[in-house]
């Protein structure tokens, strides 16, 4: 039982709970989950998303435990709460995790249309822990001719056939924008 008297095993991550902690419960939620994530064989990372609606969605890290490196756990909330309430438009919700998104969470919370983000741990203290948040940071940070690590370069196409896939989009009638 952790501080908000919540165990991993009744975790409201269908939705079942509705709002009403303060943003330092929901934090102790997704810090209890991250250390209870470690000891179910998972990495030490926990978050919980509220929904607009007031449901409480939860995920932790299973990237090793599922051999998938978008697994984060602020990535798992998100599908979570995305499947749960039927929708990729999560506007209205804010994201509590137990550690400062990386990256690659930092973008998925932009394109859910997360509201607000609250973190605990910082990219330093998961460094100290061996994860790499800070350089990817830093990598982000960088000019792309920096990017020493995984370089991105362009390979040039015929224009029309570059932007094959917008022209495509363009003209399709009753797409689903996002
Ligand atoms: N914030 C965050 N950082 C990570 N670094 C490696 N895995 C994770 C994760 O699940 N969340």
């Amino acid at each position: 039982m952790n501080t908000i008297g919540l165990t991993s095993t009744d975790s409201p991550a269908d939705g079942s709970q509705t709002a009403g902690q303060t943003p330092a419960e929901y934090l102790a939620r997704a810090v209890a989950l991250a250390t209870d994530n470690v000891r179910n064989a998972g990495g030490p990372f926990g978050a919980v998303v509220v929904a607009a609606d007031g449901r409480v969605f939860e995920g932790v890290n299973r990237v090793t435990a599922n051999l998938d490196p978008s697994a984060h756990a602020e990535v798992s909330a998100i599908r979570n709460a995305c499947q749960g309430l039927g929708t990729f438009d999560l506007s209205g919700a804010v994201l509590y995790t137990s550690c400062e998104p990386c990256p690659m969470c930092l973008a998925t919370s932009l394109w859910a249309r997360i509201d607000k983000v609250y973190f605990a741990a910082d990219r330093n203290d998961a460094a100290a822990a061996g994860f790499d948040d800070a350089v990817f940071y830093r990598y982000f940070e960088g000019d792309a001719s920096d990017r020493e690590i995984m370089p991105v370069a362009r390979e040039e196409l015929p224009p029309v056939q570059r932007v094959e896939p917008f022209t495509e989009w363009n003209d399709t009638v009753g797409r689903t924008d996002y």
